[in-house]
């Protein structure tokens, strides 16, 4: 590892969009497809690896592939602990993960022990000594509709009152072009009424206009992606002028994006207009597995790619312990860890 590469290693991170099963590792996927060799799946079909792009189409069929390999209690609970020792050991020092509970008749696997496994998972670590305060928000994918969103959030609620503190939202993905937020909108109420937070994949393909309106009136506290909300990418000053108003932070993911073919290349990517803007933007991975990735690699390449400095680098980080949903006694935990951390790492 070079130098610069150190740098961006030892920097303590946040990283709060992490799609569980799109974050499984190489070694991870080896451990389940020996569980399960009848699905003839090779390690090369659930990754993208570097120089190559897929359509967005193409990266769902991905997850449908990681679906038939992960589909137990014990292959949740395996997914979830390797995910968040790798994202320890890339020195992230909290964690929002997100999953989409699924229910699988053959394994006997039911959205509520899927919830367990994971939360079975963050607890284990914490106990094991992991360096890493691990959260998670229970996903909603878009293409289930009304009703299964609504189950989504009761579960979620019920977990946010038993868990401890561990789960502490929602996030709203899948396909973007499947379904319409606004079946939706009666869900995502009801999650922000009884005290959930909402991260929201929004404006991540073009065609959203209309859906960000409708979402950002809720308003969410995050925005995954938001690729296409200002007007230099077809979106407009009124979206532009909400999500400053009401301070709602960016979940940037350079490299799933331009993977994704969702923005044409690094350096077009929205991150810098509203880094330019000022404007709350938190660095995160989205799919490390996926896109053969992890967090430390992508500040390197926002650094590289929109020449910020060491101390920019350092901001950034920093600045995304303000955007984390776990409260104010955590915030303050972590800020302490950053300043400790920063006299070794900047001169
Ligand atoms: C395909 C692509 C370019 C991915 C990046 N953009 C994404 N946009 C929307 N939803 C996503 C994305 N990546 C992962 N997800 C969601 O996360 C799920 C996988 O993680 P999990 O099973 O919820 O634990 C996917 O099935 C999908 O619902
Ligand atoms: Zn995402």
């Amino acid at each position: 590892m070079d130098d610069d590469s150190v740098f961006y290693k030892k920097l303590p991170k946040v990283e709060v969009h992490a799609h569980l099963n799109g974050s499984v590792s190489a070694q991870t996927m080896e451990k389940l497809i020996q569980r399960k060799p009848h699905l003839n799946i090779e390690r090369n079909m659930t990754a993208i690896g570097k120089g190559q792009r897929r359509t967005l189409d193409e990266c769902f069929e991905v997850f449908k592939l990681i679906h038939k390999l992960v589909d137990t209690e014990e292959d949740i609970h395996t997914v979830a602990t390797d995910v968040i020792k790798e994202f320890a050991v890339d020195n992230v020092k909290y964690l929002e993960l997100r999953s989409t509970p699924r229910e699988e008749k053959g394994t006997g696997l039911t959205k509520k022990s899927y919830v367990e496994a994971v939360i079975k998972a963050i607890q284990q670590c914490k106990y094991d000594g992991v360096d890493i305060d691990v959260r998670f928000l229970v996903a909603i994918d878009r293409r289930n509709g009304t009703e299964v969103a609504m189950e989504t959030v009761k579960l979620a609620e019920e977990f946010m009152l038993s868990s401890g503190g561990l789960v502490l939202g929602i996030d709203l993905s899948g396909d973007p072009k499947v379904g319409h937020g606004r079946c939706l909108l009666p869900a995502l109420e009801r999650a922000r009424n009884c005290g959930l937070k909402l991260s929201l994949h929004m404006s991540e393909v073009s065609s959203q206009l209309e859906e960000s309106e409708l979402l950002l009136n809720l308003p969410p506290d995050r925005i995954g992606h938001g690729t296409f909300l200002h007007p230099e990418m077809g979106g407009s000053q009124p979206l532009v002028d909400q999500v400053v108003k009401h301070n709602i932070p960016l979940e940037i993911c350079l490299t799933s994006n331009v993977k994704g073919k969702t923005v044409p290349s690094y350096s077009q990517h929205h991150f810098r207009y509203w880094y330019q803007l000022g404007h709350p933007c938190v660095i995160c991975t989205d799919d490390k597995g996926v896109f053969c990735t992890d967090l430390s690699q992508e500040y390197q390449l926002a650094a590289s790619t929109f020449s910020l400095s060491p101390d920019a680098v350092w901001e950034l980080s920093e600045r995304a312990v303000d955007c984390i949903f776990a409260g104010e006694a955590v915030k303050q935990q972590l800020k302490q860890k950053w300043t400790e951390i920063k006299p070794g790492l900047l001169k």
